[in-house]
């Protein structure tokens, strides 16, 4: 037998003697289970028998009250251990599959004894809990397989540094306990197995890189020390994996103090958040809050304004060149990113201290009960020195106890009386029963008092309700004030024209996306906001789409957050949010840690080398040596061809076995001409800001909606320079080409971009078709 073999029938028996122990593991955790199941069945049978009821007297009502929390207590408790099993089960399953994928052998300073340290998605002891069968990845000594070749290493514990030795570290491929492929490494954690994982087709949903994390992606996931961690990173150097891994090793970390609801990622859309959702379930840990930006803002501005998406402002943007307000909206957007603006609306605010601020009247059955007059009155008559949401407070306890006075007077009216006939039998009940408590000769008289004040106190509470919320406060008038009546002590450039417009939205009850985070910004200071402590860590993925008003105000809500920004400037497609953006270097004020990730992962070599040309970025981009194709570029004879050429790509990709092919085009607009086309000739699905789940076949969409996603292949149908000819271009143009993993094919009727033309010519093929 070779070394080689020798060395596999080794690692095979190991591979089942740790099967083996898993067997009988679960066997173990199933008999506990199955007593428990039927413990839990037989407890939720017999809850009331097992529990005193008795409401005879006061006493008596706190007795069945305790007997029923104890009884649910220990149910729940049940439940809870029967639940952790279960998770036990999952895990082990998982590791029964593929127990590990590697092994370090480590020799620590000062001793003679060599470890040997197997790394998997879980630990797992032996049979007597004494020994590690196989580590979990995030564990310290794990690290050592992330960052060090065979040689002088050294791992963090909380005591302090340990060093020494590594002789061996070797990766595994197992699958359903078979020992598929392994190799011993060198250098670099196995490009081997890097080559393997990346040169399969694409995946709709994301998976894990635990086997495969690369040194400078596991400084980001084992970052502790930075309250504000920045990576820039090109694109598909992995940033969106090192943020999940980071959660799952945050999750493990700190197991005691962290759950999956203080932790959040804010994702570019919801077809990211679906492509995503997978990757922390298959590690173990529960997914955390995911949402977008949009979605985060539009739960604090509420349902009742309209907020224009991200992607509508960016269509219009690259679309509606010729309208009328294009120019002004452009400025409008620009300065409505910056803290130039944050600083108006907080001079604004000081302005309302004493002045301005707009109400609304209290009514009830359509008469005005408390005229917003009255309150504005009420308000300004309040000493200036108390901040404006204590004065809210303030107005609404005084509300609170008109509306009582209120409420009062009401219950003789007559309307009540109607109402009462209109009520359940059971109010008549339960006023029949209260009657029954109170010591009056005239029964009758007092049901019906209790009766007509339920009937407004049903009525009042809403108002009451609406009272607690500040609903009295007319914010929108407020806002819209701000650019129609009042003067700022310094004009900022094309205010004017900038003022008419957004009032001109807002009359409509609609906020376009540059006023979403400025309007919820002055809601906050207006009625007073509560900074979200509950949230320990925030990830934000593409982060160079953030403005800087946008980031402001995160700080303003997250102030005792965590933030790790992860983004790549040169796909930053919203311009207006590159200007003071913690990924510019030059832009940022602030203290923090920066990682940059050079290395491309996704796309093959001859794709990277094709795209870091026009990259807009200085930063340094390197491919992995994953070898394929060179990107193509079509020229076509006449327009009319499109059709059949996109038809004849597609086919041809499909033919090489590719399943995701995306067709990606600058606009929604661009994306609905290609997808009428080619509807009925090959199957294709459309993808739009309503898409939220990613399916394989042939997509056609936007590239802004393409943005954190990857495709075995893209296609894009018009590469001319009529289509991607501004600066501002550049960034969509990279994007789109970034996104494919294997093949790249534009196809242009014209003349070429000139991102195509400043590339050396033998980085891409062209031919005319
Ligand atoms: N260490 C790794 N091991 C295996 N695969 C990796 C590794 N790093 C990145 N990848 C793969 O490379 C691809 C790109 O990764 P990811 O989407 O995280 O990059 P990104 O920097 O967020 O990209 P972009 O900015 O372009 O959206 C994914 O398929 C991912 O699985």
């Amino acid at each position: 037998m070779s070394h080689d073999t020798d060395n596999r029938a080794t690692e095979q028996n190991r591979v089942d003697l740790v099967i083996h122990e898993i067997n009988k593991k679960e066997e173990k955790i199933y008999s506990k289970s199955a007593g428990l199941k039927d413990s839990v069945i037989e407890l939720r049978k017999s809850f009331w028998e097992d529990v005193t009821v008795n409401l005879d007297e006061p006493d008596d009502v706190i007795e069945t009250q305790a007997s029923i929390k104890q009884q649910a207590e220990l149910l729940s408790e049940r439940e809870r251990f029967h639940g952790k099993l279960g998770e036990e089960l999952k895990t082990l399953k998982r590791l029964k599959d593929s127990p590990y994928f590697g092994r370090i052998d480590f020799i620590e300073d000062p001793g003679e004894e060599e470890d040997h340290i197997y790394i998997g998605i879980s630990s797992l002891m032996d049979n007597d809990d004494e020994n590690f069968l196989v580590y979990d990845w995030r564990a310290p000594i794990s690290s050592l397989y992330y960052d060090y070749s065979p040689g002088r290493a050294a791992f963090e514990t909380i005591e302090g540094s340990v060093t020494g030795e590594i002789s061996l570290k070797r990766q595994f491929i197992i699958r359903q306990g078979v020992i598929k492929g392994m190799f011993d490494t060198g250098v670099t954690i196995g490009d081997h197995l890097l080559q393997q994982v990346l040169g399969n087709n694409a995946s709709t949903t994301m998976k894990s890189i635990v086997a495969t994390i690369q040194k400078e992606q596991n400084k980001i996931i084992r970052n502790e020390r930075s309250d504000l961690l920045v990576v820039q990173g090109a694109a598909g150097s992995g940033k969106t994996s090192a943020a999940l891994q980071r959660i799952a090793y945050l999750m493990y970390r700190y197991r005691e103090e962290l759950n999956a609801a203080n932790v959040v990622l804010f994702s570019p859309n919801p077809l990211f958040t679906s492509y995503i959702s997978n990757v922390l379930p298959e590690l173990g840990e529960a997914n955390v809050r995911q949402t977008t930006f949009l979605n985060f803002l539009e739960r604090g501005i509420g349902d009742k304004l309209a907020i224009e998406s991200p992607f509508h402002q960016m269509e219009y943007v690259l679309t509606e060149g010729n309208n009328a307000e294009y120019e002004t909206r452009m400025k409008s957007i620009d300065y409505k990113s910056s803290l130039k603006f944050k600083e108006l609306i907080d001079e604004y605010i000081s302005y309302l201290h004493g002045q301005g601020i707009r109400f609304k009247n209290i009514t009830f059955r359509k008469q005005i009960l408390i005229s917003k007059e009255k309150i504005k009155d009420y308000f300004y008559g309040l000493d200036e020195s108390i901040a404006i949401p204590n004065k809210m407070e303030l107005v609404s306890m005084w509300l609170l106890k008109e509306l009582r006075h209120y409420q009062r007077d009401e219950v003789d009216k007559d309307w009540v009386m109607e109402q009462v006939e209109l009520m359940d039998k059971e109010d008549f009940l339960k006023a029949y029963y209260k009657s029954q408590d109170i010591d009056d000769e005239n029964d009758v008289v007092v049901e019906e008092e209790i009766l007509r004040k339920v009937v407004v106190n049903r009525y009042f509470s809403s108002i009451k309700k609406r009272v607690k919320q500040l609903q009295f406060v007319h914010v929108l008038a407020t806002y819209q004030k701000l650019f129609t009546e009042w003067d700022p002590q310094e004009s900022p450039e094309d205010w004017e024209s900038i003022s008419t417009l957004t009032a001109s939205d807002l009359s409509q009850w609609s906020l376009t996306w540059e006023d979403a985070t400025p309007y919820l910004y002055f809601k906050d200071r207006l009625l007073g906001n509560h900074a979200d402590r509950s949230v320990r860590h925030l990830l934000i993925d593409e982060a160079q789409d953030y403005s800087a008003f946008q980031y402001a105000y995160i700080k303003h809500i997250f102030p005792y957050t965590r933030l790790t920004l992860l983004g790549d400037i040169n796909q930053a497609i919203y311009t207006y949010a590159t200007k003071e953006n913690p990924l510019v270097p030059a832009g940022d004020q602030l203290k923090h840690e920066r990682i940059t990730l050079t290395k491309s992962y996704r796309s093959t070599k001859q794709i990277v080398e094709f795209t870091k040309y026009f990259a807009p970025g200085e930063e340094l981009i390197e491919p992995f040596n994953r070898e394929g194709s060179k990107p193509r570029l079509l020229k076509l004879n006449k327009k009319e061809d499109l059709v059949e050429v996109l038809k004849a790509n597609v086919e041809n990709l499909q033919s090489i076995g590719y399943e995701t092919i995306a067709i990606v085009c600058k606009t929604l607009k661009e994306s609905e001409i290609i997808f009428n086309l080619l509807q009925g000739k090959v199957s294709v699905k459309k993808v739009n800001e309503e898409t939220y789940t990613f399916e394989k076949g042939l997509l056609v969409l936007p590239v802004y909606l393409a943005k954190g996603i990857e495709f075995d292949a893209v296609i894009i149908p018009d590469a001319s320079k009529e289509q991607y000819d501004l600066q501002s271009d550049r960034t969509l143009f990279y994007t789109a080409c970034t996104r494919a993993m294997h093949e790249l094919v534009m196809i242009t009727e014209s003349e070429p971009c000139s991102f195509i033309e400043d590339c050396p010519k033998e980085t891409y093929e062209g031919s005319l078709v």
